[in-house]
């Protein structure tokens, strides 16, 4: 049995199927990678696990617990941490500030509406955000407002975000999207290096195959909503099916 397993999961949305019984396991400490073409429901599914969307029928149990009809900070405290796209980060605080945020949710059990006007005694606290800095190397831009960051930067800041949190999911949304491909290969080496650090089970979905194969043990192929294929890297390339759900887009 996985930490995260999916079963039947359907969602319409109007005369759209947008997943039709999908069905997904997800090894502990795994990086599993799901794939597919522009509209093939890969986002579709990742809200399914994250609170965002329910499903219509099917279940999605994550270490125990039941997914289905948990509220987004449920699920987060259940050990389910999202690196979005477009990375979600306070622009005006500082590096440091924006990691303490989910460090004091985590330990209180929601975002305080003013922790940092407690700062100065939460050494603990910043210790532990200090240290997960290290983790993606923004330890020495601790005291830059965040605004200021590369979008690389951004990116590993909101990185940190999560892993403040010590989640045992990671949920990656196109993590090197608009990236240079040194910022992506920089990118790779952390995620690498996270899981091996801290066993944190990776669902990433990406559209970049350098990516996928550097990093995925394990990959589903969703198309129209349904998994198409699900194996490991050296079965995906080139697979009859795979090629032909991508026809017309970029070759995998
Ligand atoms: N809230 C919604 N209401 C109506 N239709 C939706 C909604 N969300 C997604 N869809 C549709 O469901 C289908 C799957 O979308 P989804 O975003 O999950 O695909 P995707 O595989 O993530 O695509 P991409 O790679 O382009 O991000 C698409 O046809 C999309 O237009």
């Amino acid at each position: 049995m996985g930490i995260l397993e999916v079963r039947n999961v359907s969602k319409r949305f109007g005369g759209l199927q947008a997943l039709n019984n999908v069905n997904l396991t997800v090894e502990q400490g795994s990086v599993h990678a799901i794939i597919g073409p522009n509209g093939a429901g890969k986002s579709t599914l990742l809200n399914c696990f994250v609170g965002r969307l329910t499903p219509d029928t099917g279940s999605v149990m994550f270490d125990g617990h039941s997914l289905l009809g948990a509220k987004p900070h449920q699920i987060n405290q259940f050990g389910v941490s999202r690196v979005f796209q477009t990375p979600e980060i306070f622009t005006d605080l500082t590096v440091l500030e924006n990691v303490m945020i989910p460090t004091f949710a985590k330990r209180d059990g929601a975002y305080k509406l003013n922790p940092l006007a407690r700062v100065s005694q939460e050494t603990e606290v910043r210790d532990h955000a200090e240290a997960t800095l290290s983790d993606v190397g923004l330890l020495d831009k601790r005291k830059m407002v965040a605004s200021s960051l590369s979008r690389g930067d951004k990116r590993r800041l909101e990185m940190a975000m999560c892993l403040a949190q010590d989640p045992k999911l990671l949920l990656l949304d196109e993590p090197t999207a608009g990236m240079s491909r040194a910022d992506t290969n920089r990118t790779i080496d952390l995620l690498k290096q996270i899981g091996e650090s801290r066993g944190i089970t990776k669902v990433i979905i990406e559209h970049d195959m350098h990516v996928v194969f550097s990093l995925a043990q394990k990959i589903a192929v969703l198309a129209q909503g349904t998994v198409i294929v699900e194996d490991v890297p050296e079965n995906i390339k080139g697979h009859p099916k795979v090629r032909e759900a991508y026809l017309g887009e970029a070759q995998v």
